[in-house]
């Protein structure tokens, strides 16, 4: 049984069991506070549903779906369930895709219709550029016209739709940001759809509901409407944890829904309970109290530093975590327990010391690639000279297996060409001098590593990138990918184990907005608006150090939301991650200003604030 179904049943679980059992309701909302149980609600009523309805859908094609927000979300709720084949859990784009897949004919229309929408909007957009915007906007926007063109006018020809990232429709490939307008337009217009998604998903629930499209809540709102007493949908979410700007926020009900109620904390200690409570009071008027018995809760650990903006930030962050690991009364901040929340990733990287493969990424189209660990010069060194780099030294055997994938010289094709011994012999080299080159971090370039494995068969280089390897490539007139490639066959080797660290989940950092959903003993929260320059969200706003803009002045008069706003809901998902320890650094112009406003802010109650000083000298007090 997993770890969420072990936990005690609460009130709202018990709620949501009778819901679900009623065919006079058709939805209920599940909204409540950090940590107050909402998935593991969510996998109760999966579990629930299962139980008392399982063997009749498996027998009748119907399951019960579970719409998750990330695919990490998605692989945890199916591991809670035991991957039970009654359960159908997807993020939205799947379960969407997973809906309309079957109808290829009314995609191919959707797209014969929304296909010259879209190139109007476009061809508006382009025609409107002012001579200021730079030749890169308007190349962009001339390619994506000359494609949808093209697309559109191979729509006929397309025997099978399918989803992808990007919209392509000349190969059939309907993109992430059609799936959100198609399913729902078609959805809301055609009943029979509704019908057959009821009568295929007779229960639907919807996790982390605040950053669901308001589109999507609106398609299967309505799909609840109209087959009110054949399906029964279930939102769980927080609109204080809303981070993404086109979310949903707050449901309304319909007559005949259910709001559950769940008022109860189970992750936070006491100190921590009480700053989220406190963050969160500037918002809305929920205040969580503890659902653990008194022999489980326990007091936590919180502490405040400020710092000044200065050029020290790495360097005192490394020891405002070692001042505090002295002090810990209960282990906290060891290595591999601590998460490091930084607003971008540009600041992730130069503390992970990937700085200039962040900017030569990042002013290029392959940035979001980079972000994700998915950019294709990358691929060579994540996927195999790194972990071959790793095996070479503490794990012999794993070396093979990966050449075989790799290695043109292990083809079948290529085998008969050299003796094997002098083959093996020839890349055992090849691993050898690129180990050397890239465990002990160079010094060398990437452009030296792939020169290496190219000469030595470890791998094939990408068409793209082969022209660029060799010194006499001219370096003038580069194209756009061409100075991208160019920079980061000068980048230093040893950027590559950072980068790969953080892109694989194994450093202490993750961005602010990457960690809703999930729970860590010691969490660090790094507040610093000059380093993120990050104009979505301002920590000195909210807390007073710096005044509210004009414009978030005229938005809170208009009743509109402000960078306060959202920047007090990223802060409330951060701390409220800590099911242990939790440590906030605010990086300030004026230390003493921002102590005080810090101080003004209630935050501080029960904690202490460490300066510079404090953490500077620790260490040399005997
Ligand atoms: N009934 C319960 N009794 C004890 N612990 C519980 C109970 N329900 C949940 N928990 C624990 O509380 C923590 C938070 O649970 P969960 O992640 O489901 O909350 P959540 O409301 O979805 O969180 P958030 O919205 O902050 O991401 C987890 O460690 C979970 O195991």
């Amino acid at each position: 049984m997993s770890r969420r179904l072990l936990n005690p049943d609460t009130d709202a679980d018990r709620a949501v069991r009778d819901i679900i059992g009623d065919p006079q309701i058709s939805g209920f909302t599940m909204i409540a506070g950090a940590g107050s149980g909402k998935t593991t609600s969510l996998v109760k009523a999966l579990d629930a549903a299962i139980t008392a309805r399982g063997a009749d859908f498996l027998a009748t094609c119907r399951q019960v779906a579970c719409v998750t927000y990330t695919e990490i979300a998605t692989q945890e709720i199916e591991a809670d369930l035991a991957l039970n084949p009654v359960a159908h859990v997807s993020t939205i784009h799947s379960f969407l895709w997973s809906l309309i897949a079957p109808f290829q004919n009314d995609i191919r229309t959707w797209a014969a219709s929304y296909g010259p929408r879209r190139l109007r909007e476009l061809r508006d957009e382009l025609a409107g550029l002012g001579p200021g915007t730079g030749t890169k906007r308007r190349r962009e926007l001339m390619g994506k016209i000359r494609r949808l063109e093209h697309g559109v006018d191979k729509l006929d020809g397309v025997t099978r739709f399918r989803y992808g990232v990007g919209r392509n429709y000349a190969d059939g490939v309907v993109g992430h940001d059609d799936i959100l307008k198609m399913v729902p337009e078609l959805i809301q217009t055609k009943p029979l759809l509704s019908r057959i998604v009821a009568r295929r998903f007779p229960l639907v629930f919807v996790d982390e509901s605040q950053d669901t499209f308001p589109e999507v809540v609106k398609c299967l709102r309505h799909i609840a409407v109209q087959e009110r007493e054949r399906f029964c949908l279930g939102f769980f979410g927080d609109p204080m944890q809303r981070i993404y700007l086109q979310g949903a926020g707050d449901i309304r009900l319909e007559a005949d829904w259910h709001q559950v109620e769940k008022p109860e904390n189970f992750r936070s200690p006491r100190r921590v309970l009480d700053v989220i409570n406190t963050i969160r009071a500037g918002g809305d008027d929920l205040v969580q109290r503890t659902g653990l018995s008194a022999d489980r809760q326990r007091d936590g650990e919180v502490t405040f530093f400020v710092f000044p903006a200065d050029d020290q930030r790495i360097e005192r962050l490394n020891r405002a975590r070692a001042w505090l690991a002295a002090r810990s009364t209960t282990g906290a901040w060891q290595d591999d327990r601590t998460k490091i929340l930084v607003t971008t990733h540009r600041m992730a990287a130069r503390r992970l010391a990937f700085g200039n493969l962040y900017t030569v990424f990042h002013s290029s189209r392959l940035s979001d690639d980079f972000d994700e660990g998915r950019a294709w010069p990358l691929t060579p060194f994540l996927g195999v000279l790194l972990p071959l780099a790793t095996a070479a030294i503490d794990n012999r055997p794993a070396l093979v297996p990966i050449l075989r994938k790799s290695s043109p010289l292990l083809r079948p094709e290529t085998l008969g060409q050299a003796s094997v011994g002098d083959t093996l012999t020839g890349l055992a080299t090849g691993i050898e001098e690129l180990a050397s080159l890239l465990t002990t971090g160079g010094p060398g370039t990437i452009g030296q590593a792939l020169r290496i494995s190219r000469d030595r068969g470890l791998i094939e280089i990408d068409d793209r990138l082969a022209p660029y390897l060799d010194a006499d490539t001219p370096t003038e007139d580069l194209d756009e990918l061409g100075a991208t490639l160019t920079a980061y066959l000068d980048c230093d080797v040893a950027e590559l184990a950072g980068y790969a660290k953080y892109v694989g989940q194994l450093s202490a950092y993750s961005t602010q907005q990457g960690v809703k959903g999930t729970e860590f003993p010691d969490v660090l929260v790094v507040l610093d608006d000059q380093e993120s320059t990050h104009n979505q969200f301002s920590y000195d706003k909210l807390f007073g150090i710096r005044p509210p803009s004009p414009t978030d002045i005229k938005r809170r008069r208009g009743g509109e939301e402000t960078t306060i706003d959202r920047t007090r809901r990223l802060f409330y998902v951060c701390a409220s991650r800590a099911t242990e320890s939790l440590a906030i650094v605010l990086y300030a112009a004026d230390v003493s200003q921002a102590t005080a406003a810090l101080r003004h802010s209630h935050l501080l109650d029960d904690n202490q604030v460490v300066g510079a000083h404090t953490v500077d000298t620790w260490a040399e007090t005997p």
